[in-house]
């Protein structure tokens, strides 16, 4: 995936009061079966301006999966089997820092994962690999997404260092203020590891965070809650998906393979000598991996 003549395909992952993508030409929600299990949903696929889009529900369709009860390796698999080469994250974050207000739309360019009741890596005992995320997400993505929104009026940031929490409840105010003391700017539940195995599937991933609220840090805004979150995702919910619409057909015009390196992110990372290597893990990467196996 991402070789040069492989045509771009962009995957839409939507968070938090993001459920489905309206007005695609050809839309068909189609089952996509994964050696890692059930992804969140169904992949809704089809077209914007003759350009294949997918997108997947993160929670899936109605809100049904917690954070921590996600399955990302197979919604990342799911996703690359479905042609997928770039992946947009939709999510929803807090604020940590006071210039960046509800309405916001981060592009995060680094995390602080501080999850640790998932499942993190494709790879496992059979099959050896270290991928780099120096850099975890796109930053060819990101230029293109801040000129979209920039010319869609949308307030945006470029660059921002997302902390992941496990969840499910929100942070308490120590919490809140640890991560600020950390310089960290916004905070969510879900990307990472998502971020991680896109990396290790050679897919390109840009998280665009939406900001709802300024988490419990703040003295003039009362502590976070789901009926706030969701208030604000609906008012940005029109500027996310004018977003979508206008940066697919920029993105579709990609000849060759990313030139920030994602879509070679697995070159060298496999140290399991071949003679070493567990043949039903090799299978079972085929989506993934199989490039390089
Ligand atoms: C409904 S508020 C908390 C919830 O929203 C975010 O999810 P997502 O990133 O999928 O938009 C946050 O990470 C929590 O999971
Ligand atoms: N304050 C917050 N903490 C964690 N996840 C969030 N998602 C939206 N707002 C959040």
């Amino acid at each position: 995936m991402g070789e040069p003549g492989t045509p771009p395909v962009v995957g839409v992952i939507g968070g938090s009061g993001v459920y489905d993508i309206e007005g695609l030409k050809n839309a068909q929600w189609r089952k996509v079966d994964s050696p890692f299990g059930d992804p969140s949903d169904e992949l809704l696929t089809g077209e914007i301006d003759g350009q294949k889009v997918v997108f997947l529900p993160r929670h899936g369709r109605g809100h049904r999966i917690p954070p921590s009860r996600l399955n990302f390796r197979a919604n990342i698999d799911a996703l690359k089997r479905a042609g997928v080469t770039e992946i947009l994250s939709l999510s929803a974050v807090g604020s940590l820092k006071e210039d960046l207000p509800p309405g916001t739309f981060v592009l995060v360019d680094q995390f602080i994962d501080r999850t640790f009741a998932r499942e993190k890596s494709f790879f496992d005992t059979g099959l050896v690999a270290h991928v780099s995320v120096a850099e975890p997400t796109c930053g060819r993505l990101a230029g293109v997404v801040e000129a979209a929104a920039r010319a869609e009026s949308i307030s945006v940031s470029r660059g921002g260092a997302y902390l992941v929490m496990e969840g499910p409840q929100f942070s308490t105010r120590a919490e809140s203020e640890l991560y600020r003391s950390w310089n960290c700017d916004v905070i969510g539940m879900t990307n990472m590891p998502e971020a991680k195995l896109a990396r290790e599937a050679e897919l390109c991933y840009l998280t665009i965070g939406m900001v709802t609220d300024y988490d419990c840090w703040h003295e003039e805004h009362d502590a976070v809650s789901v009926e706030q979150v969701i208030k604000v995702l609906m008012d940005n919910a029109d500027k996310a998906r004018a977003l979508v619409r206008r940066v697919v057909p920029q993105l579709a015009g990609r000849a060759e393979a990313c030139d920030h390196g994602c879509h070679r992110a697995l070159e060298n990372a496999v140290i399991t000598r071949p003679e070493a290597r567990d043949g039903a893990m090799v299978e079972r990467l085929q989506a993934v991996a199989g490039r390089v196996l």
